[in-house]
């Protein structure tokens, strides 16, 4: 069944009268049958804007009759319809999202209370549709710092697909502020944050467009609240598993020139006083492997590229050599300067990854005069602004954010020494990397033989490591634990193969088997999260959704829920694939498999980290997933897993010479695409040399 199919599915039958587990705590019926009353989720320090939106009675919900918080009310639904609404929608993959989803599904509130708010309503409207942009109040706001994203009043210049819509019925009025931002039309990034699709050219020029153009949108006044301050909660930590020690036999391999040996303990290091003790309150007492090569190398001042499997401790690889330069050398941004001038910027694709990041930057860098801050689209960029006014030495954000930011000239970038993209493949490729190349051509951006580069992921694709050139020092070094974009080996991977049709009741019967154990559920599209999480709560399985059109606030709660076992079943688009490192997910489930390898990669990655073992059953449907059957059969043999006849037998007979293995990169890169040119060696993770020196390299220029 294709998407359109399960658009069909989704109106007609499931549009009940059914609220989710995942929003009932959220919204209480309201004055008539119909609607629903927002109740505030309002974080501690919410200002003035942000009391606003917290407001408790704004607005009036189709869950009468509608679909969960989004608006999927019956009669709203057919009146958008004709309005293009699935037209719309069948292009509604996650990848496409980015802020361009103005006019979201979602059931919005009837804000008319709302004065700042440009009159009409702040929110996609029942019957609205995604992706609109145009036709926002225009009302200016009343300082900067109450702006947001750029993304939202640029809308109608840039790229725009679309004029303004507005809805019919109910006199339920559609224009949408849809919180983490519509506007910026054009170009779509994947998952996330904003590619600019404006014609104006410069960097700055683009972001400016974006924040201060002349049309403006409705703000985003979302603040999120601050994470907690006690010693407790900043070092808690799970457990490593019963496989952690087994990483010591993977092998890696070191490519280019001078690479410093591999540290076996932290001792080794010569960190600081102060981050010793702030690994030990984490809980580590043993290098990962990516740890034991990398921190030498970017303690060296090397740029590096590493790839490692997914939960095998990038993070800390990169921050804590990072944090301990910072330290020796001192730093310059103080809360008492008037522009903030970060020495470290790392960037990742999502924001609840920046935010885990962040997260663990303020861990490791906990008693230090270092300050890690955190910045990312959904939120009010007054807060953004705030939080990097107080004095900003590691500064953590999405790059829409953070080219909004630098665009508004809120910080300086002369005294970037250290960048770092986590994600890297991600963030180079075409969703992000033309943010990416605008970021390190901004003015003041040291130019990259003055700054240290380091790229970090799970997957590299060849021709993204070659574009990873422009990036980086052409002698920089190339680390690879393992097989380059292959599977952890602690997830059990199960391969299913399951027709659409029965894909929901499959769904149902794995996790009546599961019980409670934490189960992530990875679907296509947004719309068909809502609709598998409303299904899902409909059997009475207690779950919530978190997907590109989920505000933000709704998007931290989804994740806290599912955090803390209060939902078990956490059903995510590809926006949740990379990077989030959760507590005791056991279970992964595609439901839909992803398009390429390299997601499947790093959504079954979500579970089986740092040495605890967990689970990945992948639906299989030969009507839409035959071209992943040789990259699957390739990932599961090198992870050692069982590989179904069928697939195999799919596999041979879509097999086309010369495949290599993915749909955008080779799969079966097993190494630095430098290779074949340089010096390299390859050692198991306790350090110790199986292979000898290849042969001499060619010029370091032909790298580039
Ligand atoms: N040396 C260590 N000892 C104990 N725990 C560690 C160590 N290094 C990292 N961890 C923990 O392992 C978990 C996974 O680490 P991290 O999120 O950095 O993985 P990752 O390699 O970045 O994964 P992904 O590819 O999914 O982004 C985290 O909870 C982290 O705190």
């Amino acid at each position: 069944m294709g998407d359109e199919d399960w658009e069909a599915e989704i109106i007609k039958p499931h549009v009940s009268s059914y609220v989710p587990v995942f929003e009932k705590d959220k919204y209480s019926s309201g004055s008539n049958g119909d609607t629903f009353n927002r109740t505030s989720a309002s974080s501690s320090d919410a200002g003035e804007s942000n009391k606003r939106e917290n407001t408790p009675t704004v607005g009036s919900f189709g869950v009468g009759k509608g679909f969960g918080n989004r608006g999927f009310s019956n009669n709203k639904f057919e009146e958008g319809d004709s309005s293009g609404f699935w037209k719309e929608s069948t292009n509604d993959c996650e990848d496409n999202q980015t802020r361009n989803r103005g006019f979201s599904k979602r059931g919005g509130y009837q804000d008319g209370n709302d004065s700042e708010a440009s009159g009409p309503s702040r929110r996609g409207g029942r019957g609205s549709f995604r992706g609109c942009r145009g036709g926002f109040g225009l009302g200016r706001p009343s300082n900067e710092y109450d702006q947001d994203e750029g993304t939202q009043r640029a809308g109608s210049l840039f790229g725009s697909r679309r004029p303004a819509l507005s809805g019919t019925g109910n006199g339920d009025t559609y224009q949408s502020r849809s919180g983490s931002g519509s506007g910026r039309g054009g170009y779509k990034g994947l998952n996330e944050e904003v590619i600019t699709g404006s014609g104006k050219n410069s960097w700055k020029s683009e972001a400016e467009g974006g924040e201060s153009g002349d049309i403006q949108g409705p703000k985003v006044t979302y603040i999120p609240p601050p994470p907690p301050e006690d010693e407790d909660s900043i070092f808690a930590h799970y457990q490593t598993g019963i496989n952690f020690d087994k990483y010591d036999t993977i092998l890696v391999e070191v490519s280019g020139h001078d690479a410093p040996p591999a540290i076996l303990t932290f001792e080794e290091a010569n960190l600081c006083q102060t981050l010793n003790n702030n690994i030990a309150k984490a809980g580590y007492t043993k290098l990962t492997p990516v740890q034991k090569y990398s921190i030498p190398i970017i303690l060296a001042g090397r740029d590096l590229m590493a790839c490692a499997q997914t939960g095998s401790g990038k993070t800390a690889a990169f921050l804590l050599p990072i944090l301990a330069h910072m330290m020796r050398d001192g730093i310059t941004a103080s809360r008492f300067k008037e522009l903030q001038e970060p020495e470290c910027i790392i960037v990742a694709p999502t924001r609840e990854l920046i935010n885990q990041i962040y997260l663990e930057a303020r861990k490791f860098s906990f008693g230090t005069c270092v300050r890690a801050v955190v910045i990312y689209g959904g939120t009010q960029l007054g807060h953004s602004i705030r939080q990097i006014v107080q004095g900003c030495n590691i500064l953590c954000a999405t790059p829409g954010r953070l080219m909004d930011i630098i665009g508004k000239e809120k910080i300086g970038l002369k005294q970037v020494k250290y960048l770092v993209l986590d994600e890297a493949d991600r963030m180079l490729d075409m969703g992000f990397g033309p943010e990416m190349k605008k970021l390190i051509s901004c003015p003041g951006m040291p130019s990259k033989e003055q700054r240290q580069t380091l790229l970090f992921s799970a997957t590299f694709p060849e021709e993204i490591q070659r574009l990873a050139g422009e990036f980086l020092k052409s002698n920089y070094l190339f680390v690879a634990v393992g097989q380059v974009g292959g599977a952890c080996r602690d997830v059990q991977q199960t391969i299913l193969q399951v027709g659409q049709y029965s894909k929901r009741e499959k769904l149902v019967e794995i996790l009546r088997n599961i019980g409670d154990e934490r189960t992530m559920v990875f679907v296509e599209t947004k719309k068909k999260a809502d609709f598998i999480a409303t299904f899902l709560c409909q059997e009475k399985i207690s779950t919530t959704s978190i997907h590109g059109d989920r505000e933000q606030r709704e998007r931290e709660q989804a994740l806290g829920d599912f955090r803390c076992g209060k939902c078990p079943v956490l059903v995510a688009t590809s926006v949740a694939a990379r990077g989030l490192d959760i507590e005791n997910v056991q279970h992964v489930i595609n439901f839909d498999l992803p398009s390429t390898i390299d997601e499947y990669v790093h959504r079954i990655g979500r579970t089986g980290r740092c040495g605890n073992t967990g689970r990945a059953i992948s639906f299989f449907d030969p009507e839409s997933d035959n071209h992943l059957a040789q990259p699957l059969v390739k990932v599961l043999s090198d992870a050692q897993q069982d590989v179904p006849a069928w697939l195999e037998e799919i596999a041979f007979s879509t097999y086309v010479p010369g495949f290599s293995g993915s749909t955008r990169g080779n799969v079966f890169a097993s190494v630095d695409t430098r290779k074949n040119y340089q010096a390299k060696s390859t050692l198991n993770a306790a350090g110790f040399s199986s292979s000898s020196q290849a042969p001499n390299p060619v010029d370091d220029e032909s790298w580039d």
